[in-house]
């Protein structure tokens, strides 16, 4: 797979996450200039949570029609509705609960009290972006939102789970290193399908992974490739071990 893309390092996690802040804010007004509506899909982790923050906070969150955003997930972990550890329950804490949007155009993955397993909340999850697709199946977000581990996953794509070959849009996840182990994901070919995809990684607990990712791309966060832009926003600290800012 060739890949193509930029690194942009900032100073420290709080400059990152506000930046991206207002890049997001940005990439959706500058969409929503072109067609009226705009689609995103979030992550999780600790860094997203404070861009989600910077998000709220900003002075020109009102450049974006928030009711005309669809919300989408790149994963989530497999637990009950509001339980705290749900990327869902995070975002909407973080912000969606406080910004004017539409219900119906927030997409949350089932949750463990809603169906009984993974493989169901991922099959429901393809079926609704297929509708939302127009019939072509994947979804094409304007913006998609990725962190990474420690160990190179993005979404809920682990390096050696089975999930990371599957096909379609979202798949269920088990066994998972990190807990829980059961998880719900976009397939790497969903989230290849985004515009614009931006991996996200702060701290030096990052910087191995985000070295090898981007100089190797066997990893799952190496294999991501946007069909527009791919970008990766680092900090000082995730950016240490790298050698070069494109790839
Ligand atoms: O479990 C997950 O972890 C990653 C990274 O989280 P972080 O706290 O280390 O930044 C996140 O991207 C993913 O959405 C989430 O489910």
């Amino acid at each position: 797979m060739s890949r193509s893309g930029a690194v942009i390092v900032h100073e420290g996690a709080e400059v990152l996450a506000e930046a991206v802040a207002s890049r997001l804010i940005n990439r959706l007004a500058d969409v929503q200039a072109q067609r009226g509506e705009a689609s995103i899909a979030l992550t999780g982790g600790r860094i997203a949570a404070r861009v989600y923050q910077y998000v709220l906070e900003s002075e020109i969150r009102s450049v974006v029609d928030w009711s005309k955003v669809d919300f989408w997930w790149g994963d989530e972990r497999f637990l009950p509705s509001g339980d705290p550890e749900r990327n869902e329950t995070q975002a909407r804490a973080a912000f969606l609960d406080k910004l004017l949007i539409d219900p119906e155009r927030v997409h949350p993955m089932a949750a463990s009290d809603v169906v009984d397993t993974p493989e169901e909340a991922a099959a429901l999850y393809a079926a609704e972006l297929e509708a939302a697709s127009g019939g072509s199946g994947l979804p094409a977000f304007d913006l998609l939102l990725l962190g990474i581990g420690e160990d190179g996953h993005v979404a809920s794509l682990f390096p050696g789970n089975p999930a990371l070959d599957a096909e379609g849009a979202a798949v269920g996840v088990r066994n998972s290193p990190k807990p829980p182990p059961e998880r719900v994901s976009l397939t790497l070919e969903a989230i290849n399908a985004a515009y614009t995809v931006w991996i996200i990684a702060s701290g030096e607990g990052k910087a191995a992974a985000v070295d090898e990712a981007l100089s190797e791309g066997e990893l799952p966060a190496g294999r991501v490739q946007a069909q527009g832009h791919t970008r990766w926003l680092v900090d000082k600290d995730a950016a240490a071990q790298l050698k070069h800012l494109e790839f």
